[in-house]
């Protein structure tokens, strides 16, 4: 039985503009008294409520748990998670010691299911952004495994190695700068690299490649143009890449084809620093440098008419060759290194090159230079059966090598230590063993060890082994 319960009206006026439920039972778990917003949350009248147990209000599910019953098992304040009518709410209840009457419970109930569904929002915008993120990493690894760090250029061999103390020089000087070379050879590369170790390095590196861009189109591209040009032009005009390079390098590639027309017009940029953009009538001044790069024969086409002299001599202030791939066979196990442990990481392989592939490496002429490298090794990456790429399953192109030649092939033990470069030699003894027993007791008895002895290497070096290339049997 409850006892009537008094609560003074000012109280009662308090409480029902709360935008809280407040409910109060007495000491055995009946309810005396609820808020307006309190009965809105329970969803039920209040006659429905006031004087029934919790027990019973929670059994016709006007709410779960109830809070009361918890706060008078515990005799503390207790909160908690409460459902009502599907919305979540925050339940606190604490026990009010009376002297001259019974103690009651007062239990203060928040709706917060807003809160729960934008903190479920946050959740998930969160996994989102984590998501975005985690492919954003995983973007910028794959672009730095196809795009070499732009400091690091690879290559010991004597050749190079002058070349790159040229290019070291000539980075500190602000001069004009043509570099020559085979298609494939690295002046891209070379050019940036030279204006990351200049002065203008925290200026911007603009390349525009010559052949890319119609002749018709080039000049604008160059120079910008002002507004009503010509007609499809942007209303607004557009600032050319001379313009978008200031204060940094300009890196014009395949300069040989530049039109004989606006030869003139680079001729100016490069002595006086001027330009007059499309449709304009104002010169305009700059602080750039230019590097150009070319794979033709500009003294030849100059002495064909086809490149003005007077331009070629201005480019070519400070010339730089940069070797073909066979002029610097001693880098070829440099670049394998480096582009098997690239590609490796990218596909998820553990390939080697077997001594007879990397010998087809280092006789082939590469005329498309590191460039074609890089996608042999590649291509051999993922077409490989086993982990050991072995002469036959190079392109063609690459087997025609004579088999007495004395092999060009010494281990660079500068790029590879020497364990690691042992390692690689006890891999392909296995790998061959296995190919050629197609089993691994034989392939242990040949190479003089113990089945186990040579289970625990194929184990340490995760190989998966197959008996021949057309064989799927693994060992694992
Ligand atoms: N010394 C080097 N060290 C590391 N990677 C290099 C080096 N030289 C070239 N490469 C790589 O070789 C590829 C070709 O280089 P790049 O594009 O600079 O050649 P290029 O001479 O400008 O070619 P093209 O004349 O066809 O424009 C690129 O993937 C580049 O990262």
């Amino acid at each position: 039985m409850t006892e009537p319960f008094y609560l003074d009206r000012s109280f009662q006026d308090v409480f029902n503009k709360l935008e809280d439920g407040i409910f109060i039972a007495d000491d055995s778990g009946y309810a005396l008294w609820v808020n307006e917003t309190s009965v809105k949350q329970i969803g039920s009248p209040l006659e429905e409520i006031i004087g029934k147990h919790v027990t019973e209000l929670e059994s016709r599910e006007m709410f779960t748990p109830s809070v009361t019953n918890l706060v008078l098992d515990k005799r503390e304040a207790v909160s908690s998670i409460q459902t009502s009518q599907n919305r979540k709410l925050l339940a606190s209840g604490y026990l009010v010691p009376m002297e001259a009457q019974r103690d009651y419970v007062l239990v203060h109930v928040k709706d917060i299911t807003d809160m729960v569904r934008s903190s479920l929002q946050l959740e998930k915008a969160e996994s989102v952004i984590n998501f975005y993120v985690e492919e954003l990493k995983k973007t910028k690894e794959d672009h730095k495994l196809t795009e070499t760090e732009d400091s690091e250029l690879i290559g010991k061999s004597k050749k190079f190695m002058e070349m790159k103390q040229l290019i070291k020089t000539t980075a500190q000087v602000d001069a004009t700068l043509l570099i020559q070379g085979e298609t494939g050879v690295g002046k891209s590369v070379i050019a940036k690299n030279i204006h990351e170790t200049s002065e203008r390095k925290d200026r911007p590196f603009i390349p525009l490649n010559c052949s890319a861009i119609p002749a018709a189109l080039l000049e604008s591209e160059l120079f910008g143009y002002k507004k009503g040009a010509f007609t499809g032009a942007n209303a607004k005009g557009k600032k050319g890449i001379v313009q978008e390079a200031e204060g940094g390098t300009l890196f014009l590639d395949e300069i040989g084809d530049l039109p004989l027309e606006l030869q003139p017009k680079l001729l100016q940029l490069m002595q006086e620093k001027l330009y007059i953009p499309v449709g304009s009538s104002s010169v305009e001044t700059t602080d750039i440098r230019i590097i150009t790069a070319t794979n033709s024969d500009l003294s030849a086409m100059v002495a064909e008419g086809r490149f003005r002299e007077d331009l070629y001599y201005r480019l070519n202030v400070i010339s730089v060759e940069v070797p073909s791939l066979r002029e610097r066979f001693e880098d070829i196990p440099l670049f394998v290194h480096h582009y098997m442990e690239i590609y490796n990481k990218k596909y998820n392989r553990s390939c080697i090159l077997s001594n007879e592939a990397m010998e087809c490496f280092q006789n082939y002429e590469w005329p498309g230079n590191i460039r074609e490298l890089e996608n042999v090794i590649e291509r051999a990456v993922i077409t490989s059966s086993t982990d050991l790429i072995v002469a036959e399953e190079l392109p063609d192109k690459l087997k025609i090598y004579e088999e007495k030649s004395p092999s060009r092939y010494v281990p660079d033990m500068e790029k590879q230590s020497l364990p690691s470069y042992l390692e690689d030699v006890e891999k392909q003894a296995i790998i061959k063993a296995f190919q050629k027993n197609g089993s691994s007791r034989k392939a242990a008895d040949a190479l003089g060890i113990t089945q186990s002895a040579f289970m625990r290497r194929v184990k340490k070096y995760n190989l998966a082994l197959q008996k021949s290339l057309s064989n799927s049997d693994s060992v694992h």
